[in-house]
């Protein structure tokens, strides 16, 4: 969609809509509505494929609603703003932000959360804080928001709150990752875990979260960063990002040995910190298991499924371990983003080594599919310069 101004009018773009769960997505034109109050609409440039989308579209999500714009990940240019936005304008370059930062509210002024409580109720239902939708179908059939960014559309509408202008310099190719996964991970481990010179790390799980922890852990010069992945192809991943060591859980143990034992043997009686990156219960109970008594923080990051629980012998945390949990890396994303957008220019943050693979939105099923090969950390999918398949 192209004009000499959109404002205040509906725009008819290109989207990838997720009609039901466990089904491709469907890539067909549809139709977003101008912004509300305090509500900015975004031309999205490029967006990534995370985990967490594969797992709301597979119907797993107590949240996930149906038809909905999944996508998280992305970035793009303001097209227009609804009245009292003050935060951005037109033109400027904006990453979408799954957790919001109000500045306002009792999370974003407690000073111990990244949590905001602004617009999470509505945005868990797949709907704008007014309680209704900017995007429908052609047939006039309501299509849910998601995460309260819906970057898999080339234009979006999202709440002041949950939008945050970046340098402009920035590749938003690349930034786009900042979105969620590298944010994640590497907030997990300067931020949530707050990693000191000498600790010992374990990742379990070694995609874009797993290894942007790594890079964490690595720059806050972890003594041993140890990679526990399933799939030998992540070893060369795990020195690239900086961990010491990798193991393959299922095949580099002896006979009758745990990967519990395994990394206490390896760590003189555990680990300073481990981190889920896997959303595996029974990978979160080992990576609690394999902490130091005493001191060792375990940090879950992996999503599961409706319906999983967590669990563990109550003795491993009165013997001192402990079990934490960190959304989006700990990171409030209007605050912090412009550091590290400003690391990532420094060359200390890694982000462009995720993009394993480039596709156009149209191909954006296959992008879904990568997520599954061991090689594929990142596809970032070009919204604007696609050919449209419609
Ligand atoms: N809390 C938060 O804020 C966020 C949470 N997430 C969640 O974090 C998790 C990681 O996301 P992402 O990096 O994008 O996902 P990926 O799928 O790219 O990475 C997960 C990795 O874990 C590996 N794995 C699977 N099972 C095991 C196991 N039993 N032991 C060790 N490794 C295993 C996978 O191997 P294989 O590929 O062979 O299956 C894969 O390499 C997901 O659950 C995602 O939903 C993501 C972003 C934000
Ligand atoms: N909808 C799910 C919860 C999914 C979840 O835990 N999301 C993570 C981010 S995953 C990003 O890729 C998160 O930050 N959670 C905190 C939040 O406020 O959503 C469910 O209901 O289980
Ligand atoms: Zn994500
Ligand atoms: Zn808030």
């Amino acid at each position: 969609m192209s004009g000499a101004s959109t404002e205040g009018k509906p725009i008819t773009c290109v989207a990838a809509v997720a009609y039901e769960a466990g089904k491709p997505l469907t890539v067909e034109e549809i139709i977003v509505e101008p912004p509300k109050a305090h509500e900015v609409r975004i031309r999205v440039e490029y967006t990534a494929v995370c985990h967490t989308d594969a797992y709301t579209l597979s119907g797993v999500d107590p949240e996930g609603a149906f038809p909905s714009i999944l996508g998280h990940e992305g970035a793009g240019v303001v097209e227009s703003v609804g009245e009292g936005v003050t935060n951005v304008k037109p033109g400027d370059h904006v990453i979408a932000l799954y957790t919001a930062e109000c500045q306002k509210c009792k999370f974003c002024l407690s000073g111990k959360t990244n949590l905001c409580g602004a617009v999470r109720a509505t945005q868990g239902k797949g709907v704008m804080p007014d309680g209704t939708s900017r995007f429908k179908n052609k047939k006039g059939e309501t299509l849910f928001h998601f995460m309260g960014c819906s970057t898999f559309s080339q234009y979006t509408v999202v709440a002041d709150v949950s939008v945050v202008a970046v340098d402009p310099s920035a590749p938003l190719e690349s930034i786009c990752l900042l979105g969620c996964g590298v944010t994640t991970g590497y907030g997990a481990a300067v931020k949530t875990a707050d990693v000191q010179e000498g600790d010992t790390v374990a990742v379990f799980g070694g995609g874009t979260v797993g290894l942007s922890v790594i890079q964490g852990a690595k720059l806050r010069k972890a003594s041993k960063i140890i990679l526990v992945d399933i799939n030998d192809e992540k070893k060369k991943y795990a020195k690239e990002f900086g961990a010491t060591d990798f193991i393959n859980g299922r095949t580099d143990l002896k006979e009758g040995q745990t990967i519990v034992e395994k990394l206490i043997e390896m760590t003189d009686g555990g680990l300073d910190y481990t981190f889920d990156c896997t959303g595996n219960t029974k990978v979160m109970r080992d990576a609690l298991e394999a902490c130091h008594k005493g001191w060792g923080t375990s940090i879950i990051i992996g999503v599961a499924a409706a319906g999983e629980e967590i669990s563990t012998r109550p003795f491993q945390l009165v013997t001192g371990r402990v079990w934490k949990g960190s959304a989006f890396g700990g990171i409030k994303g209007r605050s912090e983003m412009g550091g590290l957008i400003e690391d990532y220019k420094k060359g200390k943050l890694k982000v462009d080594e995720f993009i394993t693979h480039r596709k156009p939105f149209a191909e954006i099923n296959e992008a879904f599919e990568n997520l599954h090969s061991g090689e594929c950390l990142r596809t970032v999918l070009d919204l604007q310069n696609s050919p449209c398949i419609c």
